[in-house]
């Protein structure tokens, strides 16, 4: 018989699952990333799992294998309400009827009202079923997912190195380095975190970035993206064609690109008032599947992403040095006097090396996609002359950010499958990105 001390409390293992879903960070996308914790009809432990890549079996798949028979009877924590449907693999709640578990408790509902309910399918199958456990945890771990499904644009996070007088360069531009290895480092972290990492034309000139993930093992590699109106900032040669990972340029719809032949792939935006327009941009990442960025600048293409609310977390690296000259991290984002100031909750502050990371995220997150500032929208064509999909009106899609517990007494908000793409442009045309046919791991999508 199971003493106490074998017993696990809900709150445990949902805590459990939280942190098993979190090993999958960079590697799921398109999909979530997602824990399962299974207790036998003791509340002894007897299985767990988590979402390892795009297409492999879901986290109830494998914490159920691990469970056996013991599920029989027994209730399963799942970060994110299971899926119904039958996407690359089967649905789980399928899997969790066919192991017999008696009840389900899940963090968070599947935003998508579209798709089809996992939790409704378990209850009218007899099984109790709790959501909100935990929610705003799971919730954080799973924050560009959610929001890419949400907003139907990708998460995007601002990276920027800065001195202690704000500075992200000094006046002759240079800028290498500012922080510490340590810090450099952790930068790689973040890009395996991410589908693409993006920079403007003016640090693909003065820098000419390599922007693929360094020295951390095993690595995803995020799509490299290079923001450049004339198509002109990515000279024959530059570090970001190596192929270390695929990358893609944004030119205008008009640029001349006859010189620019040796760029890989190149998608045409509208232009808007600075550049490029950036929720166009934004929207062609979307339908290619990308669900988070990580933006390193720099200070005017960062500008125009706050401008266009399109920053949903910002991280700076601060380090103990003063230049008194040359660009500030951030440039013109639109913002003329301090009561339209874009007020941000920070959530975390860590030394680093001998810097100071710093996190924080506006104190009033978006909760629609950032409008576009051209109102046309067409196809955009590669280089190749291929059509890109058309980039998506700016739809509103609107949702609480997180929920409250809730023992469901009536029908839950109806779910999306942890594998099932959102309907619509990015599940349809999903592009696969090109890689060099012997190159390394890129995120699918
Ligand atoms: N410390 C740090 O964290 C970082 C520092 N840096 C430093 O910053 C400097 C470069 O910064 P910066 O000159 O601001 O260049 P950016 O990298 O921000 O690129 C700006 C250029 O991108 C193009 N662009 C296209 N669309 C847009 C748009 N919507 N909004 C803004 N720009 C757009 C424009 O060039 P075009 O018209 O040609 O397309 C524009 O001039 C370098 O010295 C670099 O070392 C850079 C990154 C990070
Ligand atoms: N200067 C500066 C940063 N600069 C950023 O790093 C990019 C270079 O990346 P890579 O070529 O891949 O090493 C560069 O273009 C800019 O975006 N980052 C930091 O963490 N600390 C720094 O001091």
């Amino acid at each position: 018989m199971a003493t106490e001390a074998d017993t696990v409390t809900d709150a445990d293992a949902m805590r459990r699952a939280v942190v098993l879903a979190a090993r999958g960070l960079g590697r799921t996308s398109p999909n979530p990333v997602v824990g399962c914790v299974v207790l036998d009809s003791a509340g002894r432990p007897a299985g767990e799992g988590y979402h390892r890549r795009a297409g492999g079996p879901h986290a109830e798949v494998h914490a159920l294998r691990a469970a056996g028979e013991r599920a029989r009877g027994g209730t399963a924590y799942v970060t994110l309400e299971p899926c119904d449907h039958t996407g690359r693999t089967g649905p789980c709640s399928r899997a969790l009827l066919d192991a017999g578990v008696a009840r389900v408790v899940y963090a968070v509902a599947d935003p998508d009202p579209r798709a089809g309910g996992g939790a409704r399918t378990l209850r009218a199958a007899g099984v109790a079923v709790e959501r909100g456990l935990l929610a705003e945890e799971a919730e954080a771990g799973n924050v560009a997912w959610l929001t890419s499904v949400r907003l139907r644009r990708p998460h995007v996070t601002w990276k920027y190195a800065a001195t202690l007088d704000g500075r992200s360069a000094a006046a002759d531009a240079t800028s290498r380095w500012i922080t510490s290895a340590e810090s450099r480092a952790d930068v790689h972290r973040l890009r395996a975190e991410a589908d693409a990492v993006v920079v403007g034309a003016g640090t693909a000139r003065t820098d000419d970035p390599h922007l693929a993930v360094r020295g951390v093992p095993d690595a995803v590699q995020p799509l490299r993206v290079v923001v450049d109106t004339e198509g002109t900032a990515v000279r024959p040669g530059a570090r970001i064609l190596d192929g270390a990972s695929a990358t893609l340029v944004a030119v205008a719809e008009d640029a001349d690109l006859r010189a620019a032949g040796h760029l890989p792939e190149v998608v045409r935006l509208p232009r808007a008032a600075r550049g490029l327009d950036v929720p166009a941009l934004l929207a062609a990442l979307d339908a290619r599947g990308v669900r988070s960025v990580l933006l390193e600048g720099g200070p005017a293409l960062a500008g125009s992403f706050v401008a266009a609310g399109a920053v949903d977390r910002v991280i700076g690296y601060l380090a103990p040095v003063l230049l008194g000259a040359g660009p500030a991290a951030l440039a013109d984002a639109g913002i003329a006097t301090l009561a339209d100031a874009l007020r941000l909750r920070m959530t975390e502050t860590v030394r680093i090396g001998t810097d100071v990371r710093i996190t924080a995220v506006p104190e009033v997150p978006a909760t629609r996609p950032a409008t576009r500032e051209s109102a046309v929208t067409e196809p955009a064509v590669t280089a190749s002359g291929a059509t890109e999909p058309a980039t998506r009106e700016s739809a509103t899609r609107e949702s609480a950010v997180t929920e409250p517990p809730v023992t469901e007494p009536a029908d839950p908000p109806e779910s999306a499958a942890a594998e099932s793409p959102v309907p619509g442009p990015a599940a349809e045309v999903a592009a696969a990105v090109r890689v060099p046919a012997d190159g390394p791991a890129t995120k699918e999508r």
